[in-house]
C-alpha cells in the first residue's frame, strides 16, 4: 500500500523566519487591511496627541522657572499670573491625557477584533480546529485566540507609542538641560576640566547605571513570574477538571487523589510564591533607594553652579525637573522590560500558531480532495456513496486497514464489524472528510445531506430545542416537529421543556442523550446516515425501537452504523467487515 500523503510533520518550534520578520509579518496586515483608514486616522491622532503632550511637558518646565523665580523675587503679580497661567492650561493637558488613552484603547480593541476574526475564519472554517487537534499542531488555540492577540495588539502599540513620546521627550529635555544646565568647569591639579551639557551627562549616567543595576537584580523575577502564570493555570486547570468529572471522581471514590493532587500542585504555587517574595524584597530595595535617589541628586549635581550663582531659584526648578524628565526617559527600556519580554513571548507564541494555520499540512488536509494523493473524496452526480481501492493509515503513513469496495445506496443499512481498535471509526472520519490519510477514492453524490451521530453527541448549552436542532438554527424547526420528534424518541418527559436552557449534557442520562440524537436524526432527515455506537448505551429495545423508527420514518436514508452488538446484525441488510493491517500481515 502506498500513502501519498505526507505524513504529518513532527512539531518544529523553531521559526523558520527571523523574529523581526515575522514579527512585522503579524503586524502589517492590519495596517494595510479594509479598516487601514480608521487605523491610520487613529494612529495618527494619538502620535499628535502625544507631540502636544511633550510641548505641554516643555512649557511647564520653563514656568517651572518663572513660578520659582516669583516666589524667590516675592514679586507677587507674576506670582498670580504664573498661577493663572497653569490654571488655563490644566484643562488643555487634562482633555489631551484622557484622549490619549481613550483613543488608544479604542485602536487596541479595533485591531483586536479584526486579529480575532481572521484567526477564528482561519481556526474554525474548514475544520481547522479539529486537524490541529487530531495532529496535536498547536497547544492551547483557544488562549492564542483569546489572550495572545489582545495582548499583542495592545502590547505592540503601547510600547510603540511609549518609545515614540519617551524619544521626542528625550530630545526635548535634552535640549533645555543641555543649554540651561551650561557647562560645568572644575579645576584639578592646577588645570581646568569643563564638562559641557554636564546635567545631561549625569541623567544619562544616573539613568543607565541605575536601570543596569534594576536588570541586574530584578531579571530573576522575568522567569519566575512566568512560572507563577503556569502553576496557577495549571491549579485552575486541575480544579475545572474535578468539577467537569465530579461524577465519575465521585463513583470511583477517587477524591483523596483528586484532594492529594490539588495540594501538591498549589505547593508548587506556594514554592514558587516564595521566590517571587524574595526577589521582590531584593528588587525593592533597590528602587526605592533609586527613586529616594532621584529626588536629591539633581540637587547635589546641580549645587556647585547654584553657589556659585549661576543658578537663580527658577532655573534651579527647571533643571531639577528636565533631569528627571531626561533619566526618566533614559529608563524606558528598563522600564518597560516586563512589556517587551512579554510581548516577545505572545509574538513568538502567535507566529508559531500563525504557521500551522498556514501550513500546506494543513491546508491539504481540509480540503475535500487533494491534489497529492491520500484519500481523495469526490463529489459525484449519483445516488450512491462508492469507495475504490480504499486503504486507511494512521498520520505517520503507517497502513491501519484495506477496505472492500462498496456502493451504499438509498435505503440501504450497514453494519460495520470489526475487532476494537481495527478503524471503523476512521473510516466514518474518511467518509466525513476529516481524515485524508491512506489511499484511494470515495465517491459522495453531490448535495447529498450526511449526518454523523457518534457515541456521545454534542450537546451545546442553552435551550433544549436548540440542542435538538443542532447544528441548525433552533427557528428551523417548529415546535410541534420537536415535540413529535421527542415523543417519537420515548423522551416524553421533556416535550414541555422545550425552552428550558441548561447544561443539557449534565442532565440528561447517556441513553436519553442517544435518544435525544435520535429525535435531532429525525428533524433532520439526512440521506447518508453515519452511526458510530450511537446506541450503545440504550437497552435492546429502545435500540430497536430507533432503528425501527429510522426505517420506518426515513426510508430512502442509507444507513451505516459502526457497532459491536451481534443483535444489530439483524436490524441491517449489508455487512462491512474490516480488520486491522498489522494482524492481517500476522495472519
Ligand atoms: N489522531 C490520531 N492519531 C494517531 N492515531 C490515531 C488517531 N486517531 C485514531 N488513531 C488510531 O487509529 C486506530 C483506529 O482507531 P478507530 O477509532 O478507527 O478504531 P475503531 O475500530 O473505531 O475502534 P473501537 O471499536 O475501539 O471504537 C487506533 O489504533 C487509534 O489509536
Amino acid at each position: 500500500m502506498t500513502s501519498a500523503l505526507t505524513p504529518v510533520p513532527e512539531r518544529d518550534d523553531t521559526p523558520p523566519q527571523s523574529f523581526s520578520t515575522s514579527a512585522w509579518g503579524l503586524i502589517k496586515p492590519y495596517w494595510v487591511s479594509e479598516d487601514w483608514k480608521a487605523a491610520w486616522g487613529l494612529l495618527v491622532t494619538i502620535v499628535v496627541i502625544n507631540l502636544l503632550i511633550v510641548g505641554f511637558n516643555v512649557w511647564f518646565n520653563s514656568w517651572n522657572a518663572k513660578f520659582y523665580n516669583a516666589l524667590q523675587t516675592k514679586d507677587v503679580a507674576q506670582y498670580s499670573h504664573q498661577l493663572l497661567l497653569f490654571s488655563a492650561a490644566v484643562p488643555f493637558f487634562i482633555v489631551m491625557a484622557v484622549y490619549r488613552t481613550y483613543l488608544r484603547q479604542m485602536l487596541e480593541f479595533r485591531w483586536r477584533q479584526w486579529l480575532t476574526t481572521r484567526y477564528l475564519r482561519a481556526w474554525l472554517g474548514e475544520a481547522a480546529f479539529y486537524r490541529i487537534e487530531r495532529d496535536r499542531l498547536a497547544d492551547n488555540p483557544d488562549q492564542r485566540i483569546s489572550d495572545d492577540l489582545q495582548s499583542f495588539a495592545s502590547n505592540t502599540l503601547q510600547l510603540t507609542l511609549g518609545l515614540f513620546s519617551t524619544l521626542v521627550t528625550l530630545f526635548s529635555f535634552i535640549t533645555i538641560l543641555w543649554t540651561i544646565g551650561g557647562a560645568l568647569t572644575m579645576h584639578l591639579s592646577g588645570s581646568a576640566w569643563t564638562i559641557p551639557g554636564y546635567m545631561v551627562w549625569a541623567a544619562g549616567i544616573y539613568a543607565i547605571g541605575g536601570s543596569y543595576i534594576i536588570h541586574k537584580v530584578g531579571r530573576s523575577l522575568i522567569s519566575i513570574n512566568y512560572q507563577q502564570q503556569r502553576v496557577e493555570a495549571d491549579f485552575r486547570f486541575g480544579l475545572i477538571r474535578v468539577r467537569e468529572n465530579a461524577e465519575p471522581i465521585a463513583l470511583y471514590d477517587g477524591v483523596r487523589t483528586e484532594h492529594a493532587g490539588a495540594e501538591h500542585i498549589f505547593g508548587r504555587i506556594r514554592d514558587n510564591w516564595w521566590r517571587i517574595m524574595k526577589y521582590t524584597r531584593r528588587l525593592s530595595v533597590v528602587t526605592t533607594f533609586y527613586a529616594q535617589a532621584a529626588i536629591i541628586f539633581p540637587f547635589v549635581v546641580a549645587a556647585p553652579r547654584y553657589f556659585s550663582g549661576a543658578y537663580t531659584l527658577g532655573i534651579l526648578m527647571q533643571i531639577v525637573d528636565a533631569f528627571g524628565t531626561v533619566s526618566g526617559s533614559f529608563s524606558w527600556f528598563i522600564d518597560n522590560y516586563g512589556s517587551l519580554v512579554s510581548w516577545r513571548a505572545t509574538t513568538n507564541r502567535l507566529r508559531e500558531f500563525t504557521r500551522v494555520i498556514q501550513s500546506t499540512h494543513l491546508r491539504e488536509a481540509t480540503s475535500p480532495a487533494t491534489e497529492h494523493g491520500g484519500i481523495n473524496l469526490h463529489y459525484v452526480d449519483s445516488d450512491s456513496l462508492t469507495t475504490s481501492d480504499l486503504e486507511l493509515a494512521l498520520p505517520n503513513g503507517t497502513p491501519l486497514a484495506a477496505i472492500a469496495d462498496i456502493t451504499v445506496k438509498p435505503g440501504s443499512r450497514w453494519l460495520v464489524r470489526g475487532p476494537s481498535g481495527a478503524g471503523k471509526s476512521t473510516l466514518l472520519r474518511a467518509f466525513a472528510g476529516l481524515w485524508p490519510f491512506g489511499d484511494g477514492a470515495i465517491d459522495v453524490p453531490v448535495g447529498a445531506h450526511t449526518m454523523f451521530v457518534p457515541q456521545q453527541s454534542y450537546l451545546p448549552i442553552g435551550t433544549l430545542k436548540a440542542a435538538l436542532a443542532y447544528p441548525a438554527p433552533e427557528e428551523t424547526f417548529s415546535d410541534e416537529a420537536c415535540r413529535d420528534a421527542l415523543r417519537l424518541a420515548r423522551l416524553e418527559g421533556y416535550v414541555e421543556r422545550l425552552g428550558e436552557s441548561t447544561h443539557w449534557t449534565r442532565v440528561l442520562s447517556p441513553g436519553e442523550q442517544q435518544r435525544l440524537a435520535c429525535a435531532r436524526i429525525l428533524l433532520h432527515k439526512p440521506d447518508f446516515l453515519f452511526l458510530d455506537e450511537a446506541t450503545s448505551a440504550l437497552d435492546p429495545a429502545n435500540e430497536a425501537n430507533i432503528y425501527r423508527l429510522l426505517t420506518e420514518r426515513l426510508p430512502k436514508t442509507a444507513i451505516m452504523s459502526v457497532a459491536h452488538r451481534e443483535s444489530l446484525a439483524a436490524l441491517h441488510n449489508e455487512v462491512l467487515d474490516i480488520e486491522r493491517a498489522d494482524e492481517r500481515a500476522a495472519a
